[in-house]
């Protein structure tokens, strides 16, 4: 038996559309593997009742494949599904860790980023890596179709979560087609100022770079109350905000000092527009870890 701890993501933040991801230090799913003749997956925890449990339709299932992994799979939810913050990927991610070490496998933490990807396909039709890779391997990562290279980076960050559902695969129907070459070039430079920031752990860097003029304000138009929650936590000291994954999660960079009362900012002004939220005070952190074998 194995059980490994993988916790939730922020993907893109801004800038770095399907290609940035970070470990959140918490919340997180534990995932626990058994080997067994077929595949059996069990969930519970937060959100369980809108989770499939048929293998065919879990994230997890696909990795099973994959890896040719048959088990009998217990998922305890810390991360709520359809929230912006890796939450099919979580499982996928943990689940490729502890397969890969119940079945000595042998596979590099890089080598199983394209295998948890492939339950993202399962869910939102797109094997995007960017939830998968920093949840396995931790830190900033950026993926691109020639692998995920990482750095840690000390971040504080605010993520606050409404009490509504956003599907992945709904928010990616609104993602323009086409950028202006304007529009790339100001993406670009968001986007290595903020590489340039991880690589420093310098927050206001990071900040700055999480601004986005293409896909963020169509994703921020499915998220009550979104201008205000932005406009509160940066009148609290944050140095960015901008929509975790597809939403409705919104994410801001800050200092520790402020942290408290972004978080503060952050409800309040969902409140005001009628919507109750969740806030978590977290930071970059790591990767998916091994609990017990
Ligand atoms: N192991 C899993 N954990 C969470 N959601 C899962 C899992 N397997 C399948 N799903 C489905 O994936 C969808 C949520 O994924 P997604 O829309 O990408 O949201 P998130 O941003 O939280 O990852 C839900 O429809 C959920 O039922
Ligand atoms: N790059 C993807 C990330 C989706 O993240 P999630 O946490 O909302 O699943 C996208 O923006 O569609």
């Amino acid at each position: 038996m194995v059980t490994v701890r993988a916790p939730a993501t922020s993907a893109n933040l801004g800038s770095g559309f399907d290609v940035f991801g970070a470990a959140l230090s918490r919340p997180a799913d534990v995932v626990t593997v058994e080997r067994a003749a077929e595949t059996t997956i069990e969930v519970t925890g937060v959100g369980a009742q809108y989770i499939p449990e048929d293998p065919e339709k879990n994230t997890v299932g696909a990795v099973v494949e994959a890896l040719d992994a048959p088990a009998r799979i217990h998922i305890d939810k810390g991360v709520r599904p359809a929230s912006g913050l890796g939450s099919s990927a979580a499982s996928a991610a943990g689940a490729a860790v502890a397969l890969n070490r119940l079945y000595d496998r042998g596979l590099s933490r890089e080598e199983l980023v394209p295998i948890a990807a492939e339950g993202e396909a399962v869910v939102s039709g797109v094997a995007h890596s960017d939830n998968v890779a920093p949840s396995i391997l931790g830190g900033f990562t950026v993926t691109t179709a020639e692998g995920t290279r990482s750095v840690d980076a000390a971040i504080p960050l605010v993520v606050c979560l409404p009490d509504v559902a956003v599907s992945t695969r709904d928010a990616r129907r609104v993602v323009p087609e086409t950028a202006s070459m304007e529009e790339l070039v100001e993406t670009v430079g968001n986007a290595a100022t903020l590489a340039v920031g991880m690589c420093r752990s310098d927050t206001d860097l990071v900040g700055l770079g999480m601004d986005d003029p293409v896909v963020t304000p169509e994703r921020a138009r499915l998220i009550t109350g979104y201008d205000d929650v932005r406009e509160r936590a940066f009148d609290a000291g944050a140095t960015g905000v901008t929509v975790s994954g597809a939403g409705p999660a919104v994410i801001a960079a800050c200092r520790e000092r402020d942290r408290r009362d972004v978080a503060a900012e952050m409800l309040d002004a969902f409140a005001e527009a009628g919507i109750e939220s969740r806030a978590y005070q977290t930071r970059i952190g790591r990767g998916s870890t091994v609990l017990d074998e």
